[in-house]
């Protein structure tokens, strides 16, 4: 086709042709759905920044559309109107096939007025029948040209009814269509759509990676990339196994060089030169509005700039509903500031130290601290600490504290008492005791000389608290009571802070000692303090500690309306993003798996890990242990195996609190023992340390896993012995969650050691005290082995109605529970699949397009919680055959990934399972 025009050219048919799209390309379902609900609208309008997937969208929608398409892919020159028409009529022709007046006239560039060329062109297609048509009209950013914008307006308005045009920008075209809106006649896709979310990107790379990745790895790319099209693609291209998966989303993170090139090209070479200079001084900030911009750059028009720069489509993503605050994505950002070290070096701590001057004007400390910091400024630094370092604290900006701290010299924080109890309280925190003690050994070498007596001997008192805090967490609860007693001799009434933190401590030290009424009043007394001060973190803390002493005294029921106040005042105070709400979430979670109340478990389990979004993954730990324990309650054995990864890794690389240890290691051991990794429980039995005085709840759980060890390992004497030791112990401490725990163990060491009479005793009273402590996790632990003796308990012993009860709701819920190897008991064969078909709810689909034995034996594994990896083993073929088989089986099952497969496997198979059994 030939334009034959002023300036005769050729009509390129790449430019009116759809599109290829790439070979591994994800569907979006949700999106081609609502694109199908809106067929009859006049306009979709699908904008978003480079990159976002409009075309691809687009032309694979269109790809199985009825109607025929009219595509014109536009460019910078189409801005010339005569060329313009050209090429939209030859679009048009090919699409429709009409032949008429206006056409012939546009392709001699006779028409350069658009409104004349619709107008002309409707009134001449109105004498035959306007048949269907989708007219698209792609990266309609690159258009400038007012008069197109105006023939397009005009187009749109008048547009047959049969006609939908679709337009794909970076950014939101002038073309008024505010009214369409109005009407209804407008769907806008924007950049929040296209994006993959967590679900779109894990199955994008089930289908193709090569090799499988965690759930973890995922989410944590998704923070980096927000679900930006290209940078997943570009792992499915370049990644080769789950190392170098692990390594490319940390490339990523920091700047990859195909990313950069991307970037550069496409967003950056467009704009103004005033544009990119304030982009490149603006990218510095992780957050901003407009008066931030403008202190900063130095731009008086920051507003229109920002504008601008929204409407253009450069990655700004507003933070709030009345378009005040913006940011940049991550990876827009992070290329923007490559760029500025690349042309502007020179000028990052400057503008670093703009940016903290700025922030320090409009009220905004955190950020000035920040900056201050990356300015190297250090001055600035122990100012900032000296003047909002409490209550930073106070809100938990723990990581922010801790790096700034790391930037002072270590006489600097000696010389402040404040400083050094920030730091030490930090370092505390972290449990970093020996680190603790040089802090206040420093000050302790400069300080008495810089204050008054009677100033140093509150600095003791001061001193005193954090160290009783110290001993308490090293477990040396006589010490901690000692100093936190020589604590609140020294502080004065009025340091009403420092004297609730000692207070807490020795709450705490009570609790440890076995003194549990005494360490709940106090508790309760250093909540009505705290409250009163509005130290938010203490009532939190005073809170947690509550309820984990109800949950030692048994009572789980009173430890959950704890948990349930303390979130409210979280919540009444603003200040449910504090860290120790991950204390509270997970020991929610903790309750809730007793009560077998699983998806709330886990949901908590997941609030707990969202609460620690600022800090260290470190801290994320017990919610994984949490959410594994969940899993492993389900069966799902490939995310329960996924979580313990985590976990494993967070415990090698980090150190934790004996508590926190202890309780990794309990599921830890479930889960090897449920997979029969005994070489494993060995190995751990033997650098495990024995332990004594089990006067607590932590160190009673040290101390069962040592017995469960023994339990697994067969040395039931030994595991016996402890344990009854052990439950002397949780009686004479009242420690009513152990004693039911502990008769539990026993029962089940008794029963493998064929002791039939003691073991049922021990489960007789194990369900006698469930009465309060509402246990149900606990016992399901032991795996269908409870129905066993459960059954044997209702046959030998009378049991008072409560305790029968129970029982009976336990070998119901035992039975359904599905074991981690439970994929050895179901055998697929063609009497399975017979059995599997003749059920009443299988869908149609599986009559018509049966699934092949291989495929039955897949789905089996899958429901069984198998990984991809771990069926190709079982299966004994390549990981990419299986990865076949799953394709096939999710196009046969009609769902779009694992847990819809899963959903409909447990809906085939459950019944057959129970059928077996
Ligand atoms: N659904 C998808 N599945 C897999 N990859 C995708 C998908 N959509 C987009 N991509 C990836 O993102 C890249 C960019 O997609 P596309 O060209 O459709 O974006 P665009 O928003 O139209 O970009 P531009 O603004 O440059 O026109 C594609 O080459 C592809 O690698």
């Amino acid at each position: 086709m030939t334009y034959e025009g002023n300036d005769p050219f050729i009509l390129l048919p790449s430019k009116i042709s759809v599109p290829e799209i790439a070979s591994k390309i994800l569907v979006r379902s949700s999106l081609n759905q609502l694109l199908a609900s809106h067929h009859t609208a006049k306009l979709v309008l699908v904008h978003a920044p480079a990159g976002y997937g409009k075309t691809t969208l687009t032309s694979h929608w269109l790809a199985e559309s009825p109607a025929p398409v009219a595509w014109y892919s536009l460019d910078i020159a189409d801005n010339e109107p005569t060329r313009f028409a050209a090429y939209l009529l030859a679009s048009l022709k090919q699409a429709i096939d009409c032949s008429t007046h206006t056409l012939a006239s546009a392709m001699r560039g006779q028409i350069n007025n658009l409104e004349l060329l619709f107008s002309q062109l409707f009134s001449e297609l109105s004498q035959q029948q306007i048949s269907p048509l989708t007219l698209v009209l792609d990266d309609y950013h690159l258009i400038n040209n007012e008069k197109i914008h105006q023939g397009i307006s005009f187009l749109i308005k008048h547009l047959p009814s049969q006609w939908q045009i679709i337009i794909t920008s970076r950014s939101i075209p002038p073309l008024g269509i505010s009214n369409l809106k109005l009407k209804g006649q407008l769907l806008e896709l924007t950049a929040g759509q296209l994006a993959f979310s967590l679900s779109d990107t894990q199955q994008f790379f089930e289908q193709y990676l090569p090799f499988q990745i965690t759930s973890t790895q995922v989410s944590d790319l998704l923070q980096h990339v927000e679900g930006w099209p290209p940078a997943l693609q570009l792992m499915t291209l370049s990644a080769d196994n789950a190392k170098g998966f692990s390594d490319l989303a940390n490339a990523l993170a920091q700047g990859h060089a195909v990313i950069l090139d991307y970037l550069a090209e496409e967003v950056l070479a467009q704009v103004s030169s005033e544009l990119k200079d304030f982009l490149l001084q603006t990218a510095i900030l992780e957050r901003f509005n407009q008066q931030i911009a403008s202190t900063l750059t130095g731009y008086p028009h920051a507003q229109a700039l920002l504008e601008q720069i929204e409407k253009r489509g450069l990655f700004l993503i507003p933070q709030d509903n009345l378009r005040q605050w913006y940011r940049y994505h991550p990876l827009f950002a992070n290329f923007l500031c490559h760029q500025l070290t690349k042309e502007k070096p020179q000028q990052i701590n400057s503008l670093h130290l703009k940016a903290c001057e700025a922030w320090s004007q409009a009220g905004y400390p955190e950020e000035a601290l920040k900056h201050a910091q990356q300015a190297n400024h250090l001055e600035t630094v122990a100012k900032l600490l000296e003047q909002h370092g409490w209550s930073f604290y106070q809100q938990g900006q723990l990581q922010l504290l801790q790096q700034a701290l790391a930037k002072l010299a270590d006489n600097v924080i000696a010389s402040s008492a404040r400083l050094t109890m920030l730091a030490a309280w930090i370092a505390q925190g972290q449990y970093q005791y020996a680190q603790v003690a040089l802090l206040l050994k420093r000050a302790e070498a400069i300080l008495p000389q810089q204050l008054e007596a009677s100033q140093w001997q509150i600095v003791e008192g001061e001193f005193a608290t954090v160290q009783a805090q110290v001993a308490m967490n090293q477990d040396h609860p006589e010490q901690a009571h000692q100093l936190a007693a020589k604590a609140l001799a020294l502080l004065p009434e009025k340091r009403h802070r420092a004297r609730i933190a000692a207070l807490s401590a020795l709450g705490e030290a009570q609790f440890c000692q076995g003194k549990l009424t005494k360490a709940q009043q106090l508790m309760e007394t250093v909540e009505e303090l705290a409250q009163q001060r509005q130290a938010s973190q203490i009532v939190l803390w005073t809170l947690c500690q509550q309820s984990e002493i109800s949950v030692a005294q048994g009572y789980l029921q009173k430890a959950y309306r704890i948990q349930d106040k303390a979130i409210q005042y979280a919540n009444e105070h603003q200040v449910a993003h504090l860290p120790t709400m991950e204390f509270i979430h997970r020991a929610r979670a903790q309750v809730l798996w007793e009560w077998h109340n699983l998806a709330a478990a886990e949901k908590s389990a997941l609030e707990g890990i969202n609460s620690l979004t600022q800090q260290d993954k470190k801290w994320s730990m017990q919610c994984y242990v949490l959410l594994a324990k969940v899993a492993l309650a389900q069966g799902d054995r490939s995310l329960c195996t996924d979580y313990l990864a985590t976990v494993q890794q967070l415990l090698e690389k980090e150190t934790y609190h004996r508590d926190w240890q202890a309780n990794a290691e309990a599921t830890l051991l479930t889960y090897w023992h449920a997979t029969d990794q005994q070489d494993l429980i060995y190995q751990w039995q033997q650098q495990t340390h024995e332990v004594s005085s089990a006067t607590n709840h932590f160190v009673q759980c040290q101390a069962r896993n040592i017995a469960r060890a023994d339990i697994y390992l067969k040395h039931y004497t030994t595991a016996i012995d402890l344990l009854n030791d052990l439950q002397q112990q949780a009686i004479r401490y009242q420690l009513v969650t152990d004693q039911n725990r502990n008769h539990i163990c026993l029962a089940h060491a008794y029963w493998l050691q064929e002791q039939r009479e003691q073991a049922l005793n021990h489960l007789h009273q194990a369900l006698q005290l469930a009465n309060t402590t509402g246990f149900i996790g606990s016992f399901l632990r032991l795996g269908k082995l409870l129905v066993i003796m459960l059954k044997a308990l209702i046959k030998e012993q009378p049991l008072e109605p409560l305790s029968q009860q129970r029982a009976e709701r336990l070998i119901e819920l035992s039975r359904q529970q599905p074991s981690l190897s439970q994929q050895n008991k179901l055998s697929i064969d063609e009497a399975v699949i017979d059995d599997i078909l003749s059920q009443p709810n299988v869908p149609e689909l599986l009559k018509t397009t049966p699934l092949t034995k291989r495929e039955w034996q897949v789905l089996n594994l899958i429901y069984t919680g198998l990984g991809n990896e771990q069926i190709a083993d079982k299966l004994a073929v390549a990981h990419s055959t299986i990865k076949t088989h799953i394709r096939s089986l999710y196009q046969k099952l009609n769902v779009a990934n694992r847990q819809e497969a899963k959903a409909l496997a447990e809906q085939l198979l459950q019944p057959i399972y129970t059928l077996r059994e």
